[in-house]
């Protein structure tokens, strides 16, 4: 089992952990005892993480303060690798890449063609639940940088269901042969990998310049599903044109539009309310007339006041003695407004939400902050042999005539 697909307990000298620092602010850590995590609200020794369970909350006390700051050391799954991985090209998000799998039934048995690799955000996802995956990348630093993390995740190892291979496939294709710039470790008397794929993936510029390249490597006894992410609707329908040539049937383009929503209640304001509050920002406007004409009379007698006994002092202490009233002095003066009582539309007193002296209803917010690339899912199948197997069809049917019908009484 991979890496990522291993469950532990505990956190470990040499584990690769992603700590947990916001909702958008995962960073993955190599744990080291000699080394720290720093923050700007300071550095956790990652002396303090080792040993213990992973999900656990590690705290320091913040630089000449006396609070306290906070992370999360979580054990890397690839939903949590999509949110923290470094990014090399844009990327799949897990809203796109769930759905594209349940469409393409992948599971234990699928064997996955994915193209290009980029930063290897949806090969995480494909290598948890699928029996292989071939993912091609024409970019030799992407290519290189790639590899060398599937190897570091486990992804590439003694089980080996990951296979990363250096290709252009719209000019090449997607056999993989000995000599070939991949992972792949073939054995002596091996010359080919037989793909075998029911399962396709193209992320790429052109698919349609790939799409024709498939035959060869794809699955023949079963349905074949094959799904293009493309950003643009000029590409979808190169894709779609691509798809009908080649023989790729019930065509089907989707969007993914996550939206996350959170239910809370939001107060029922009335006509009245309305009246109410208008009646309040009317008496507060005169209020506020009322105490700046008040103000500016208190301050204007301030100054004669002063003024006349200017005349009795000595000059150097006119500094000492001139001192106007402040807007601070003014604010002392100020009369003492009762505070508002709570207004249904804002300011005030603040209101706990579902206070039974106030109505409310349900209703949804929405966040908007969940990441996914829009792009446009253009998904087909293929059954390369269609001709009926006489026997096994046969061997069916008495098998099913045989059976005694439940239904007959
Ligand atoms: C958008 S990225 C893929 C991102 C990837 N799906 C992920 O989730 O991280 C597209 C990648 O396809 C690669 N690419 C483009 N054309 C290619 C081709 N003809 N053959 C192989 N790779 C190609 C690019 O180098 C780039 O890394």
């Amino acid at each position: 089992m991979s890496y990522f697909g291993e469950f532990k307990d505990l956190i470990q000298e040499g584990d690769l952990a992603l700590v947990w620092i916001s909702r958008d602010n995962i960073k993955p850590i190599t744990v080291d005892s000699k080394e720290f995590f720093n923050t700007r609200y300071g550095s956790f020794p990652h002396r303090d993480m080792i040993g213990k369970p992973y999900g656990s909350q590690i705290a320091i006390r913040t630089k000449g303060s006396n609070k306290f700051a906070f992370i999360h050391v979580l054990q890397p799954t690839p939903e949590l690798w999509t949110l923290s991985l470094p990014h090399r090209t844009q990327i799949v998000y897990t809203p796109d890449s769930s759905y594209i799998m349940e469409r393409l039934n992948c599971g234990p048995n699928s064997n996955v063609i994915e193209a290009g690799t980029g930063s290897g955000s949806f090969s995480h996802a494909f290598a948890r639940n699928v029996k292989h995956l071939y993912s091609f990348e024409f970019h030799e630093a992407r290519y290189n940088q790639a590899k060398e993390e599937f190897e570091k995740h486990g992804l590439i190892n003694i089980e080996n269901n990951v296979t990363i291979t250096h290709r252009d496939v719209c000019e090449s294709g997607f056999t993989i042969k000995k000599g070939d710039v991949t992972s792949n470790q073939f054995k002596d008397d091996e010359e080919y990998v037989n793909l075998e794929a029911n399962a396709i993936f193209l992320d790429l510029p052109a698919p349609w310049e790939a799409l024709p390249h498939l035959d060869t490597v794809i699955s023949k006894d079963e349905s074949v599903g094959l799904c293009c992410f493309s950003p643009c609707i000029e590409q979808v329908d190169k894709t779609i044109e691509a798809m009908e040539k080649n023989g790729w049937i019930n065509i089907q383009m989707v969007e993914i539009q996550s939206k996350q929503y959170e239910s809370r209640r939001q107060m029922i304001r009335t006509l009245d309310d309305a009246l109410e509050r208008l009646r309040d920002i009317k008496s507060h406007k005169l209020e506020g007339v009322a105490r700046r004409k008040r103000e500016f009379e208190n301050m204007i007698n301030e100054e004669k006041k002063l003024d006349t006994n200017a005349n009795k002092i000595d000059k150097k202490d006119i500094s000492t003695q001139t001192e106007k009233p402040t807007s601070k002095k003014a604010q002392n003066n100020r009369p003492i407004i009762a505070k508002t009582k709570f207004n249904p539309f804002g300011k005030g007193s603040r209101v706990r939400e579902g206070d039974t002296n106030f109505q409310w209803k349900q209703v949804s917010k929405v966040e908007t902050e969940i990441k996914s690339h829009t792009s446009y899912l253009t998904f087909a199948f293929k059954t390369i042999t269609n001709t009926r197997d006489e026997e096994l069809f046969q061997k069916e049917l008495e098998f099913t005539t045989s059976k005694p019908s439940s239904h007959k009484k």
